[in-house]
């Protein structure tokens, strides 16, 4: 079957290519209808990766964060017309320690192959699960980046001891909402406030103990544990002042990403004893987990509404242009595009 992939071929430019689907019986495929834009995503779009990067990995289409229904499915998992979220991560082996999203051999969509800018997406059925038909599909569309949080958080109760009265969450922009969203839902008798850097984007945080400015935090504020979910330039900053605010033994879960090398205060992480984290992507088990949080607590899919961005209607080149545009000059939220290719 023919397929049609958009890719992006070089920084801001998205072009049309025609791909074969072999149609086996190993196979589903989907018709993507909600694609939600990461920082990943612009990070390749606005050409901000090194150069030996984006040479390596263009052309490619983007889009890790989406949704879609089945068309056909020779597997017997799904129902014609079944809403799905796609997995992003595509494990080629098992490892019993090792989690999929750490293997090395692991393939990312929109990092090392094709994402999801295409009229049909040919996945295996373990790479594809299903959403409550009610579910707001603006939402469902960043399930992806929300189940990565809810992976972070997962891993952080492995790493972390137990005392958790405290815990903050530096960054006031998607994953920083997010991240305090969950750890609120699944620690709820635990305090969580956030730093930031814009009181307006604060001032959504509804659902914290606590927000503050990164330029106006007490003394005598103590953390027992901490999120990083700035990422970029700014990673190093709030890196450091989590260091200063952490109680000893505490636990640092990193989420941001940043391209240049971001220097910490390893002094105070032997004096203090810390244990530092980092957590990339997710796997199977972490959508499902979230979907199943979802279904106990549908207020936590409420609360994530107030995070949808624009929601642009995309049928050409020129609306994924502008979908894109219009994400970088975003205040906040999670552009969608309502995928009609
Ligand atoms: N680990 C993973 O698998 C994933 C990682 N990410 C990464 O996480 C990072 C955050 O993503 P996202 O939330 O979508 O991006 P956003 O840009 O929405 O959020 C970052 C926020 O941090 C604020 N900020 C800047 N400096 C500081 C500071 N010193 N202290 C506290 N907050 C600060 C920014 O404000 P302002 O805009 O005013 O500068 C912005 O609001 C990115 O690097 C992204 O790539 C995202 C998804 C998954
Ligand atoms: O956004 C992410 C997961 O949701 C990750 O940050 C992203 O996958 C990193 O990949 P890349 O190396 O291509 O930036
Ligand atoms: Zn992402």
């Amino acid at each position: 079957m023919l397929n049609t992939v958009y890719q992006l071929v070089r920084p801001r430019q998205f072009e049309v290519v025609f791909k074969d689907i072999t149609m086996d019986d190993k196979h589903v495929i989907v018709h993507p209808t909600h694609l939600s834009i990461c920082n990943a995503d612009q990070r390749y779009y606005q050409g901000l990766r090194a150069e030996a990067v984006l040479k390596k990995k263009l052309p490619m289409a983007l889009i890790h964060e989406g949704i879609g229904r089945v068309i056909y499915d020779p597997t017997g998992h799904f129902e014609q017309g079944t809403l799905v979220v796609m997995i992003p991560n595509t494990p080629v082996e098992q490892d019993e320690i090792i989690a999929e999203n750490y293997l090395r051999s692991s393939k990312f969509r929109a990092s090392g192959f094709d994402g999801f800018m295409q009229e049909y997406v040919s996945m295996e059925p373990d790479r594809l699960v299903i959403l409550p038909e009610d579910i707001n599909l603006s939402v469902a569309a960043f399930t992806e980046i929300v189940s990565v949080s809810y992976h972070a958080i997962q891993r952080f109760l492995r790493f972390s001891h137990e005392r958790r009265n405290v815990i903050g969450v530096w960054g006031d922009g998607n994953l920083g909402y997010i991240t305090s969203l969950l750890l609120k839902k699944l620690l709820p008798n635990t305090k969580v406030c956030v730093f930031g850097v814009n009181e307006y984007k604060l001032n959504d945080f509804s659902f914290v103990d606590d927000t503050y400015l990164v330029t106006d935090i007490p003394e005598d504020l103590h953390l027992d544990h901490a999120f990083e979910c700035v990422g970029g330039a700014a990673a190093s900053k709030a890196i450091n002042q989590i260091i200063d605010y952490i109680n000893p033994e505490g636990t640092i879960s990193i989420m941001g990403v940043s391209e240049d090398l971001a220097p910490i205060n390893t002094r105070m992480v032997l004096e203090k004893g810390l244990r530092i984290f980092g957590s990339s992507r997710s796997g199977r088990a972490d959508f499902q987990g979230l979907i199943n949080l979802y279904k106990e607590h549908p207020e936590v899919v409420n609360h994530l509404e107030k995070i949808v961005g624009a929601e642009i209607k995309v049928r050409s080149i020129a609306d994924m242009t502008k979908a894109f545009e219009s994400d970088i000059h975003k205040i906040m939220g999670k552009t969608v595009m309502i995928w009609d290719n």
